[in-house]
């Protein structure tokens, strides 16, 4: 199967874990947008009352274009589930999120909530973490001396651009440092350097973190209930 089909199986697959009044975080990425739509199906055909947590301005909109009802992180006093796409989850099922930059909303939420779900596609699962580029988010003032200190260290950091070059800009207008760092054996330590440098906003490690992971393989979704 292409990785589009993956993407389409498991976001269809998560909604499955949706009940009836629930308050559901929803994430942000290309899987997570196949779970919104086949979440606005469910509510409509099942008559569901779900509130709609989101962790972007690109997945409200769709959500909203849906009829999906929503509120804010602050609007509700709790998350029953929120369902969320990675772009690398290990062997012992921690991740690394924030290649759509929505990692500070997401985290939060997913923090918020009672219940973790990921959505991937085979190819974001690894034995390690690292491969792919971590993201940093950083306020604007005083990133470029972020950026110098964290290449002193030896990560290898790149700002984050559109494709017409300019800085790449959160839902909460920050910029995003990317490190390519090739390998993370040491996560927690990583996660609470990165926590401890001034002008860090949020860093893309999710440790600890995921109850379900729902992964598409060729011969159909594979559900991993790791904690
Ligand atoms: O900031 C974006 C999020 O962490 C996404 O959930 C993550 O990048 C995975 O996105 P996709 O499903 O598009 O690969």
């Amino acid at each position: 199967m292409k990785q589009e089909e993956l993407k389409k199986l498991v976001g269809e697959k998560a909604v499955d874990w949706v009940h009836n009044d629930m308050i559901v975080g929803l994430g942000t990425g290309s899987t997570v947008k196949y779970m919104v739509t086949a979440l606005a199906q469910k509510i409509k055909t099942e008559h569901l009352e779900i509130t709609g947590v989101v962790t972007s301005a690109r997945t409200a909109e769709q959500a909203r274009s849906l009829g999906i009802r929503l509120k804010s992180v602050d609007e509700v006093d709790h998350i029953d589930l929120t369902i969320d796409g990675a772009d690398e989850v290990s062997a012992d099922y921690q991740g690394i999120k924030g290649g759509g930059a929505a990692l500070l909303f997401e985290k939060i939420v997913a923090t918020n909530s009672r219940k973790n779900i990921w959505i991937v596609d085979q190819s974001k699962l690894v034995k390690q973490l690292g491969a792919f580029p971590l993201p940093v988010e950083v306020i604007p003032y005083g990133s470029q001396q972020l950026l110098t200190r964290f290449a002193a260290k030896g990560f290898h950091p790149s700002f984050r651009l559109t494709s017409d070059g300019q800085k790449v800009k959160t839902d909460s207008d920050n910029f995003i440092i990317d490190l390519h760092l090739g390998e993370i054996t040491a996560p927690a330590e990583m996660a609470t350097y990165l926590k401890q440098q001034v002008g860090v906003v949020e860093q893309g490690l999710f440790l600890d973190t995921v109850n379900t992971v729902i992964a598409g393989f060729d011969d159909g979704p594979r559900v991993f209930e790791v904690r």
